[in-house]
């Protein structure tokens, strides 16, 4: 059986569980609206008004590369992703729309009482 090459590839406990949410939010953004980051030429003056845009090909980077500390600041880029789509765009957008809705449910996903169960399977 090949050894692992180097301890680099290892994914720590908290990648590990921050991938299992990752995997499920994605599947839920059936559209691909937070898919990757949003430009100028998609939505006219987006990076004058969202000053911190987020999407979800950044959140895995921010994964792989160990950015986040604690499951809350995964949930935080989350929270970020679906308000500023709901800062940009006009309640009766279907944009706004999918990001209440993925909101909601990844708000269920994150619970307090999910996550404390999450933090049991990590060593
Ligand atoms: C990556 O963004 C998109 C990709 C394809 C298409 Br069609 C629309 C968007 C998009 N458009 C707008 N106005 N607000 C957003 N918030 C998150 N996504 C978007």
């Amino acid at each position: 059986l090949r050894e692992r090459k180097n301890n680099e590839d290892e994914q720590t406990p908290l990648q590990k569980c921050l991938d299992y949410l990752h995997n499920i939010l994605v599947k839920k953004d059936i559209n691909g609206f937070f898919a990757y980051p949003v430009t100028d030429n998609i939505a006219p003056s987006y990076s004058k008004i969202i000053l911190h845009p987020m999407d979800m090909s950044t959140m895995k980077e921010n994964i792989d590369a160990n950015q986040y500390a604690t499951l809350l600041d995964y949930k935080a880029d989350f929270k970020l992703m679906c308000d500023n789509c709901m800062t940009y765009n006009h309640p009766d957008t279907i944009y706004y729309k999918e990001a209440e809705k993925l909101l909601k449910s990844g708000l269920k996903l994150m619970s307090k009482e999910k996550m404390i169960q999450l933090k049991r399977c990590m060593p």
